[in-house]
């Protein structure tokens, strides 16, 4: 490894923001802070570390929860997002934005493809089936090249959930059904007693549709001969996570990844606590802390630093600094 190679490119990892006006207060279990106002500053903290990097990051990877959901009783989704887009475009670099429970708790789907949080146009490629905002079963994913050789892939992790999907649609009801069949608690978001503690409300899973276009993508960076990053809001391996944050199907996304040699690595948010491990087929699974439970004294970001074997993460505060050599290099 020669230390003193620049990189071929880099790029910033910043998540579950949950920014709110509103005083700090506990989690559900009311086991950790969350810092709602703070959000913001670390926020406005962040973009300005970015701005001064001597290698400028080529965009930002935004992985999802960027509001709260304490928004909607504010009556400030709107505003409160306006807030923080500003934030990021202060950077003028493109901003890649997935979409959380948070997303799905101030906006509905039609109302998320209408705004800034739909990053598609940054894709090549956008969302299958008949691209219109009015689909009620379409995925929100895409996937671009920002070097040569490297592929970054954004995932849907709630194509199967029922919040953010209209009552109306298939997805929807599939999912209220699977979700029933494995949650018999009376409040959908208790994972109490649950086998697959990964089946609560606020979580959501990945349709064959998506998984199939996924496989697409995948099997021509095989072809291709490049390394991918695929990123989404839930995390996919257990030994990266807290179980509660799983994806519901997180087994046949993980399966997906693992038979194509190009995939390198996985980003999450959601699990504000973070985690990190390689699986046995060599992937990295990195899931990155929230910045909503870091104290306003703290930090929690990363620049990805990408090398021709490896990527170098550098976090800044809770985030730790790792050294990810590619599987097959
Ligand atoms: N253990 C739990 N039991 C019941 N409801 C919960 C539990 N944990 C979270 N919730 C509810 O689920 C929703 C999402 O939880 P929240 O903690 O805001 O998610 P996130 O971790 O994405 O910030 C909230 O309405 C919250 O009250």
């Amino acid at each position: 490894m020669d230390e003193t190679q620049e990189p071929l490119f880099t790029f910033g990892v910043i998540a579950d923001i949950q920014y709110a006006d509103k005083d700090d207060g506990y989690n559900y279990v009311k086991t950790r802070m969350r810092y709602y106002r703070s959000s913001l500053s670390l926020l406005r903290d962040a973009t300005q570390e970015w701005a001064s990097e001597s290698a400028r990051p080529a965009f930002i990877i935004q992985l999802g929860d960027i509001i709260d959901g304490f928004n909607v009783p504010l009556k400030t989704s709107e505003s409160s997002l306006t807030k923080v887009l500003d934030e990021f475009e202060k950077l003028k670099i493109p901003i890649h934005h997935i979409w959380g429970n948070h997303e799905f708790y101030n906006f509905n789907r039609k109302q998320l493809m209408e705004s800034k949080l739909n990053s598609t146009p940054l894709g090549e490629t956008q969302v299958i089936s008949p691209e219109s905002h009015d689909d009620l079963e379409s995925f929100y994913a895409y996937h671009f090249s920002p070097f040569p050789k490297f592929r970054i892939l954004l995932i849907d992790s709630y194509d199967f959930s029922v919040i953010g999907r209209d009552p109306s649609s298939q997805k929807y009801v599939k999912s209220l059904k699977v979700l029933k069949q494995k949650n018999k608690n009376a409040d959908l978001n208790s994972p109490t007693d649950l086998d697959e503690p990964q089946f609560v409300q606020f979580n959501g899973g990945i349709s064959n549709a998506q998984l199939n276009w996924i496989g697409g993508i995948l099997q021509s960076s095989d072809k291709n001969g490049e390394k991918v990053i695929v990123a989404g809001h839930l995390p996919i391996y257990p030994p990266s996570t807290d179980p509660i944050c799983l994806t519901w199907n997180y087994l046949d996304v993980l399966s997906m990844l693992q038979v194509h040699p190009s995939v390198v690595a996985y980003f999450a948010g959601h699990d504000h606590d973070g985690g990190y491990c390689q699986d046995p087929h060599g992937i990295h699974h990195i899931t990155f802390n929230g910045i909503i439970e870091t104290p306003p004294d703290s930090q929690a970001f990363a620049t990805m630093e990408i090398y021709e074997d490896r990527m170098e993460l550098r976090g800044r505060g809770l985030v730790p600094n790792r050294t990810l050599i590619y599987r097959n290099s």
